[in-house]
């Protein structure tokens, strides 16, 4: 993956202002952004989704420009070809799994059938171990299971890279382990880039990478130890 971003955007709420002016380049095939709460990791990774428009800027991916404020160029969210893995995971709590699953080939806005399965919904849920509970609602899940799902809709509609926000702040410690080690071997399996931001610098030991630091919404210091 080659990402370029540098991207500036002012949020105000209230008396507050937060001023996000990050900057940064990889080509790295596993990119960390670690930094305190409130560094502005999140509003980054939402810009570089589409989620969230940059007032000005520039973020390129894989040589194609997603953002660009100077020449208009705004690529729409669903077009950007990026994975997306919610802090929360963001499953539907009325959907079971392969629905929720289903979701993420966003082939409109509908209720996937809890019939008639896809081909790629049948392999990520045989891939992360989840055709027993394919009929089970996110809350009748453990938190490993959950994630599972959230990564299986991200990765079922093939993006060409995967932004992770905090994968593992919802889990208790010793799955947390288990899910980076997880995280760790599907990353090299599936060879597919990955950006993950974390306030956990464990996460960042383990998952390795190239280690970006931000604070105060600007990217302060980077390494690279893998
Ligand atoms: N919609 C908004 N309007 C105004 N300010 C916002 C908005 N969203 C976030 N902020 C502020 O922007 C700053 C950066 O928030 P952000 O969510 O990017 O932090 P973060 O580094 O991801 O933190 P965490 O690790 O806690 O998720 C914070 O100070 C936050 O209060």
């Amino acid at each position: 993956m080659t990402i370029g971003v540098n991207i500036h955007k002012t949020l105000k709420a209230g008396p507050r202002t937060f001023q996000l002016d990050a900057q940064f380049a990889s080509d790295g095939k596993r990119v960390v952004i670690y930094g305190a709460s409130g560094a502005g990791k999140s509003q980054m990774l939402k810009a570089i989704a589409g989620l969230s428009r940059p007032d000005s800027g520039l973020i390129e991916l894989d040589g194609r420009t997603l953002f660009d404020s100077s020449a208009a160029v705004d690529v729409p969210a669903r077009e950007r070809r990026v994975g997306y893995l919610f802090q929360d995971y963001a499953l539907f709590p009325h959907l079971n799994v392969r629905q929720n699953i289903g979701f993420g080939l966003q082939r409109g806005w509908f209720n996937p059938s809890s019939r008639g399965e896809p081909e790629a919904v049948r392999y990520w849920l045989e891939a992360f171990g989840l055709a027993e509970v394919a009929h089970q609602k996110p809350a009748e899940l453990s938190g490993g299971q959950r994630q599972r799902v959230a990564l299986a809709r991200a990765l079922v509609a093939e993006p060409s890279a995967l932004l992770l926000d905090e994968p593992f702040a919802a889990l208790d410690p010793a799955l947390r382990v288990r899910m980076r080690a997880e995280l760790d071997a599907l990353q090299r399996r599936l060879d597919i880039p990955m950006l993950l931001i974390t306030h956990d610098p464990d996460d960042a030991a383990t998952f390795g990478g190239h280690v970006l630091t931000m604070s105060e919404g600007r990217v302060a210091g980077e390494d690279r130890n893998g």
